[in-house]
């Protein structure tokens, strides 16, 4: 495949693309890296500026948290305002020393590169042999710099499954495009796993309150099926009127075993409600899948112009900017609104570019968490955000930062003897003080990122309070990086008169780190920016520690298992003796087989039904037909007897 870049623009709009304010920092563009060879270099924690690093570290374990925030000068050179957004890392147990030690590590891995060579189109991604595009999905149409993969222009490919987009969902929500039987498609799942789902959810959760957002979408109903679960494929169906509904399967390789048999089930739900006509399925399946998956999306009955390409050079933990998230988010919001969130990512792919390293948010991030994971031996990291419309940024994130960096080899194949790959949660705030930041603040120490926003999506104040509601929220975003920062003596517990025997229960050793973002407003824009700041940190991180962040091979071993254990539970449940590869998981076997055939002899295994709940369907605005529960589908009538 391999990619080439037309026309020799910079990687943004602006012209050079390693702009540093200390010219020693600025690393040359004639040091390419050659991706189509597997390199041999020695590990990271041999060069001398790793070395250094460890020796410093030593030195910033000696110094308390508390004693750096009080410096006056420090706290000023210790944030950065871009584009909107502060980031203040003065509550990092870093130096300027550190930031200077830290840089010399960024220039010796060839930070710089790194990261052109991904905005150019090599193939960073070389166990696979895929170019790392993702910034290409926010390109603007004119972008001078036009990588070349396959021998088709990225940005003219990106751009023609956009106006494919925006086309086919402005019909859609004018009605112009409706399903089988002549109704407008109103209520829309999105059926996928993985990238193939968690940033679509988190972009949809964002929007639903955004102002444009609420507007937009009057009317729409998104849901994600993505658990493999009957319970998951009931909560997703409950009240929805399947001539309304419009499937979206979204999967890259088009093979994912839970998303396919999920896709499978929404293709038989559509049957079961309006008939086994191949044209139900083109009028109400849609798919968003890579192009080498164009055989099996057509197979499955989906028609030409409702199939939205993606490529193999979009990672699926990166593809929420690919079709994999505008188709969805366009269908509800509106194909404009899903294009600001394109405009916000844009312009951090510009800033992480361009900016020097003290300017540059994602760069400082992935440093200070380099330093914080292999230098300080935190292992975990968690996402904070004071916003409860970012609540599906932790577990975006975490599939974004664990499967990217959770690898035990370099690019030249050597086991690592550094600590890499962060153990990511996070929980928005308040709710998380309220679970579990009495582990934050007593037990282990986990660096935190608190983000939080000027103003809120949509702000309350009550009667006789002196504050605004996000005023009282935004109090504890600014109170608990401190309390984590500075802890609580026992001095002054006892100054308190806290009673002696209570002071080490209620003594606080403080000392941990904690950085802070601060956005004017989470909107659409906004968004955009955090969820490729998010993306470019994990980058950051994984090119200082030389890892390959793009590929996955870890998640194989676990569906492969899955498939053999499949023919065992068959061979099971048709009475014959199970043969595993250890007692261990033999003895599980037996014990699920035996107690689900002792079941059904003293009673038949419940059949689903759809709509059980018998919630009015609001989208139909409690058409009764919905509201009672839907014939069950025949085929899943079986499913319980199948496998006998
Ligand atoms: O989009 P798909 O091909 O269905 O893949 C869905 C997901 O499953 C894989 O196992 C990977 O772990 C994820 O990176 C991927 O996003």
């Amino acid at each position: 495949m391999y990619s080439q870049v037309r026309g020799g623009g910079s990687p943004a709009s602006t012209p050079s693309p390693n702009v540093d304010t200390n010219p020693s920092r600025t690393i040359s563009l004639t040091n390419q890296i050659n991706y189509d060879e597997v390199p041999d270099l020695p590990l990271v924690s041999a060069t001398p500026e790793w070395k250094a690093l460890e020796e410093h570290a030593k030195e910033i374990q000696e110094t308390h948290l508390k004693d750096l925030i009080i410096n006056e000068e420090r706290c000023e050179e210790m944030h950065v305002v871009e584009d909107g957004i502060m980031l203040d890392y003065s509550r990092q147990r870093v130096t300027e020393k550190t930031l200077d030690l830290l840089a010399d590590l960024a220039e010796a891995q060839l930070l710089r590169s790194k990261m052109t060579s991904m905005y150019r189109g090599a193939p960073i991604n070389f166990t696979e042999k895929r170019a790392v595009l993702h910034t290409a999905l926010r390109s603007r149409k004119d972008s001078p710099l036009r990588p070349v993969v396959d021998g088709l222009d990225v940005v003219d490919e990106v751009h023609s499954v956009l106006e494919q987009i925006k086309t086919f969902t402005d019909r859609v929500r004018e009605g112009e495009i409706t399903g089988y039987t002549g109704k407008q498609l109103r209520n829309i799942v999105s059926v996928g796993i993985g990238g193939s789902y968690l940033g679509p959810e988190f972009l949809h959760e964002c929007l639903k309150t955004e102002p444009e957002g609420v507007n937009a979408a009057l009317g729409y109903t998104l849901r994600f099926l993505s658990n493999v679960d009957p319970v998951d494929v009931e909560r997703t169906c409950s009240e929805l009127d399947p001539e309304e509904t419009l499937i979206i399967i979204v999967s890259k390789t088009f093979t994912t075993a839970e998303t396919m048999l999920n896709a499978r089930t929404m293709r038989q739900w559509l049957w079961d409600f309006m008939g086994n006509d191949p044209e139900v399925v083109s009028k109400h399946v849609v798919a968003c899948a890579s192009t080498s998956a164009t055989d099996k999306v057509k197979n499955f009955g989906i028609s030409d112009d409702y199939f939205f390409r993606f490529w193999d050079w979009v990672g699926g933990r990166y593809s929420v900017c690919s079709a994999a998230g505008a188709v969805p988010i366009s269908l509800v919001y509106g194909f404009d609104l899903f294009s600001k969130v394109l405009d916000g990512a844009r312009s951090m792919d510009e800033h992480f570019i361009q900016k020097p390293l003290r300017s540059n948010i994602p760069m400082l991030m992935g440093l200070i968490g380099v330093w914080n994971m292999s230098f300080l031996k935190y292992n975990m990291r968690t996402t904070l955000p004071y916003a409860e419309a970012l609540l599906k940024l932790p577990a975006h994130i975490q599939q974004l930062d664990m499967e990217s960096n959770g690898k035990h080899v370099t690019r030249s194949g050597k086991e690592v003897d550094y600590l890499v790959g962060e153990v990511d949660f996070g929980e928005p705030g308040t709710n998380g003080q309220h679970s579990f930041f009495q582990l934050l603040h007593m037990g282990q120490a986990v660096p935190c990122d608190f983000i939080g926003f000027v103003k809120s999506q949509n702000d309350l104040v009550v009667d006789g309070e002196t504050l605004s509601s996000h005023d009282e929220l935004m109090t504890n975003f600014f109170a608990q990086p401190d309390a984590l920062a500075n802890g609580k003596t026992a001095d002054e517990l006892r100054e308190e008169g806290v009673p002696e025997w209570q002071i080490p229960h209620r003594t606080f050793h403080g000392n941990r780190p904690s950085m802070s973002l601060l956005l004017p407003k989470l909107t659409a824009f906004h968004v955009g920016q955090l969820l490729a700041l998010y993306e470019h940190r994990t980058a950051v991180q994984g090119f200082v520690w030389d890892l390959n962040s793009f590929d996955q091979w870890g998640v194989e071993l676990g569906k492969k298992l899955a498939v053999d254990i499949k023919e065992k539970l068959v061979e099971g449940r048709a009475g014959k003796t199970i043969v595993a590869d250890n007692p261990s998981t033999k003895r599980l076997l037996d014990y699920y087989v035996n107690s689900l055939n002792e079941d059904e002899e003293t009673e038949k295994r419940k059949e689903p039904e759809w709509g059980k709940n018998g919630h009015t369907n609001t989208s139909r605005g409690g058409d009764a037909r919905f509201a009672r529960q839907p014939p069950l589908p025949h085929n899943l009538r079986d499913r319980g007897t199948k496998l006998k």
